[in-house]
């Protein structure tokens, strides 16, 4: 397997230069051929002026010939700012992941700011599981590196992300996806879907995906926008659930330097990002009130202002959203609007859950274990896995609440943890996560050193984020609901912490 190295470009890397030392990327990539696992590509990210850049490219390219060097330019108001620093290395490992679906990926936490470093680990530890290393100098001027073991569990707390990681481990189903074709279903309700989808693809209208967590209301959004004539714009997928009440105006609709304290650049939202293209709002139903309204208005005439902004924006996008809530129940307690419903629903599609499907189900467990062989193929001494007739029973009999994503998970796990070739129902109902579990943010020993900040400024965010999502954006509830004084105390917090 290939193995591809993502990195910032630091301080120090660029020094290298001029005073003949090796700076830590370049350590990386000695190290990684003097143990003979060298790397086949490197991906630098850069907030130095280009030229800097180019520079350090081609320097670093006379000194290791044999890897295909790239950088990225990444234009950052302060190195320090976490709300540029986090969607721009989420944006690259995400354009990564689709390019180099079957290399290996290592990370290097040291070349960059503390804050890049920790958008590092927050990306490694719930959407993009890869290796990490780091590097340091010795008082005798000698870069070491080294791989880091991350030895707590971000994604267990969570819930939305873990399922990432899970997806991610799998990146390589997914990047099969994005047409129609496929999508695997046989099933008539599947069919049926399927056919709607690609009709409703080539008109221009707003579309609507119903069904349960994890029954590909994405894969559908993106062969959507892979048969429609927008496909060579933008697709942008844009989770509702996961924006914080506070920003998510800012990253909807993009704002004008100043307008809050932190908005140190004008930043374009996700609705002028997808002009040309396709916004996908997943979870839709979690929309603030406020924000309901803007996007009607965005949807009805295609404008909108930017916060701070006194000049309006216009933006030719396609929307497509979805959720997993029922909207009906949510129109009735008025937290949703209903004009807006109409609005999202012209064209609507309702995923079935994955045990309304049939037969659908053993096909796509296949297809999930020959991925996961082909995934696991060159590592030592694996053995190719198969299913036992009791296993196909197992997997046919379960509720699967959490749809594919969920099929998909247990069998990861399960070829992870059996040493058999042959997988048989135990190995699977094992492999099953316990719902009644409680996720252990606590490992109970230490082998390995950790980074305590780290872990504390997850701890704070998560439940940060938590309390305003369960307030509905009121501050005030959302402190007290912490056990903070006031308003400006949470405030402090978010400033600290985001
Ligand atoms: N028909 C399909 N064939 C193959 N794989 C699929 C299919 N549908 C979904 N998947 C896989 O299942 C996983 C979940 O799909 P997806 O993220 O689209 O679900 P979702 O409904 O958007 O979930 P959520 O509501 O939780 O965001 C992904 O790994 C995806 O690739």
């Amino acid at each position: 397997m290939k193995k591809l190295l993502v990195s910032w470009i630091g301080n120090h890397d660029l020094k290298a230069i001029d005073q003949s030392t090796t700076g830590p990327v370049l350590a990386a990539l000695e190290h990684a051929k003097s143990i003979g696992r060298p790397f086949d590509n490197v991906y630098l990210l850069c907030n130095y002026p280009k030229k800097d850049a180019e520079k350090y490219v081609s320097w670093l390219n006379k000194k290791v010939p044999q890897a295909k060097i790239e950088a990225e330019h990444i234009s950052l108001s302060s190195p320090t700012a976490y709300e540029e620093i986090y969607p721009a290395a989420l944006k690259q490992l995400k354009l990564l992941s689709k390019r180099f679906p079957d290399h290996r990926y290592s990370v290097h936490l040291s070349p960059g700011t503390p804050a890049m470093t920790a958008v590092w680990v927050l990306l490694v530890k719930t959407q993009f599981p890869a290796a990490c290393i780091e590097s340091w100098l010795s008082k005798d001027n000698i870069q070491h590196v080294r791989q880091v073991e991350l030895p707590f569990k971000i994604d267990a707390q969570f819930q939305k992300s873990q399922k990432k990681i899970r997806d991610q481990s799998l990146s390589k189903i997914d990047a099969d996806l994005g047409s129609f074709a496929s999508i695997i279903g046989n099933s008539e309700v599947m069919k049926q879907q399927v056919e709607k989808a690609n009709r409703v693809a080539v008109r221009d209208v707003p579309v609507l995906i119903l069904g349960e967590t994890g029954t590909g209301k994405e894969v559908f959004a993106r062969a959507i926008h892979n048969n429609s004539n927008r496909k060579n714009k933008q697709f942008v997928p844009v989770n509702c659930g996961a924006m914080p009440h506070d920003l998510a105006e800012s990253l909807l609709f993009g704002h004008k330097k100043g307008a809050f304290s932190g908005a140190h650049a004008d930043h374009d939202g996700f609705f002028a990002q997808a002009d040309g293209g396709t916004l996908f709002l997943d979870e839709v139903g979690e929309l603030p009130q406020l924000l309901q309204t803007k996007l009607l208005r965005a949807l009805q005439e295609k404008k909108f202002t930017p916060l701070g902004d006194s000049k309006e924006r216009s933006s030719d996008f396609r929307l497509i959203s979805a959720t997993h809530r029922k909207l009906a129940q949510l129109i009735n307690s008025g937290e949703f609007r209903e004009d807006l419903f109409y609005r999202l629903a012209i064209g609507i599609l309702q995923l079935p859950p994955l045990s309304a499907r049939g037969d659908d189900i053993k096909l796509l467990a296949d297809l999930t274990l020959s991925s996961v062989n082909k995934e696991l193929a060159d590592q030592d001494s694996f053995q190719r896995r198969f299913f036992t007739d009791e296993a196909y029973q197992f997997i046919e009999a379960q509720p699967w609440p959490g749809n594919i994503r969920e099929l998909n998970a247990c069998i990861f796990r399960a070829t992870l943890w059996s040493e058999q070739a042959a997988l048989s129902a135990e190995d699977l109902k094992v492999s099953m996560i316990n719902r009644e579990t409680k996720p252990d943010m606590m490992p109970e020993i230490l082998s390995e050193p950790m980074d305590l900040r780290s872990v504390m400024g997850e701890v704070a965010k998560h439940h940060l984020q938590l309390a305003l999502q369960t307030t509905n954006g009121n501050k005030l509830a959302a402190a007290k609901l912490l056990g903070l004084n006031s308003s400006q105390v949470l405030d402090k917090w978010f400033e600290k912490y985001f």
